[in-house]
């Protein structure tokens, strides 16, 4: 057990591990003057020195984790670091991974998948109207704040994200092209595609929420999981689709599309007639309000189908 920094230990008090990571783990903390309960990310450095890039990608995690603000996505309390290790200490996510809530119930309930998916794409819609790519969504990386099937949902883990650098591309280009590789100077590396792996990873997960087993696994058929994805080849297993709707799986069919351009965007499917349901769609609206105000009527700010795609709530704020 590495020495924890002084300065988290006079504030917190780390009990149980309830996490664990490639990366690290994540213990349960309670703040010493409130006994608030807190989840605390241990990144250790090391691991990674080898690449050498573990420093930078985790100075970018901390930079896009304080300045994203979204109901839908984790928020950073206080941050501390020793010469081999980040803490990080964020609100604690009750429900734990989706991951877990997945596999004890073999398959999410079709109107719980629903609700869970709307606040992701909720939740990438920001990311991307922010110039952030997230590249590793899955199910260890939605948390829920509940044990409820209706609950918050938010996504974590920007360890491989990737701000949008126009700038840098601008950069690049100034340079001299000469040795520069064809695809920087086509679209496939500017901001348009790059959004597209997020929408290609948010159907993987509304496939596994829905039935329960991944889309691509080496146990169908003889190719491997790698050439299954490159040919968009996923086996819908009858037996555990057969009471989805059509419309369910025709969101997932449009977003594992192998061609990027030919991908629904996040915004595309936020249309879908799936999605387009008023009950989940109220119940999203009042579990994403901050805190206490989910009470009040909500006449006034009944989300209404289009509203509910718009820009989030003043209270979002944009990225600073
Ligand atoms: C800046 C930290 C972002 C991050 N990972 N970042 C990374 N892997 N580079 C990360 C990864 C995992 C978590 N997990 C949790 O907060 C968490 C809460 C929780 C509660 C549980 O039971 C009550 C069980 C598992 C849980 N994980 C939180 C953040």
């Amino acid at each position: 057990q590495s020495s924890l920094p002084r300065a988290l230990q006079d504030k917190y008090v780390l009990t149980r591990r309830i996490g664990t990571g490639v990366c690290g783990e994540v213990r349960l903390a309670f703040e010493r003057s409130t006994c608030r309960k807190f989840a605390v990310k241990i990144i250790n450095k090391k691991n990674f020195q080898s690449e050498g890039t573990a420093t930078r990608n985790a100075e970018t995690e901390i930079e896009i984790l304080q300045r994203v603000d979204h109901p839908c996505l984790i928020k950073t309390e206080d941050f501390y670091q020793t010469e081999d290790s980040y803490y990080i200490v964020l609100e604690l996510m009750e429900g734990g991974e989706l991951f877990h809530r997945v596999k004890s119930q073999q398959q999410l309930d079709e109107g719980v998948a629903k609700l869970y998916f709307y606040q992701m794409l909720c939740a990438v819609q920001y990311l991307h109207r922010n110039g952030i790519i997230h590249r590793d969504l899955k199910p260890e990386n939605v948390l829920l704040s509940s044990s409820e099937d209706e609950c918050l949902i938010k996504v974590t883990d920007f360890n491989q994200s990737r701000i949008l650098e126009e700038a840098a591309l601008m950069r690049t280009l100034c340079g001299t092209p000469s040795y520069l590789a064809p695809e920087v100077f086509t679209h496939a590396s500017s901001t348009g595609y790059g959004l597209a792996v997020d929408a290609w990873s948010l159907g993987v997960l509304l496939f596994v929420c829905l039935s329960g087993y991944a889309p691509f696994h080496e146990s169908f058929g003889e190719r491997s999981v790698t050439e299954q994805i490159i040919h968009g080849e996923f086996t819908m297993v009858p037996s555990k689709w057969r009471r989805v709707s059509n419309q369910a799986k025709d969101v997932v069919r449009k977003l594992l599309v192998v061609d990027p351009k030919l991908r629904m965007t996040v915004d595309e499917a936020l249309q879908h007639p799936w999605l387009q349901d008023q009950p989940m769609l109220q119940t999203a609206h009042r579990l994403m309000k901050p805190a206490g105000r989910g009470d009040e009527d909500d006449e006034d700010d009944a989300p209404s189908a289009a509203v509910s795609t718009e820009a989030e709530p003043s209270s979002a704020g944009s990225l600073n």
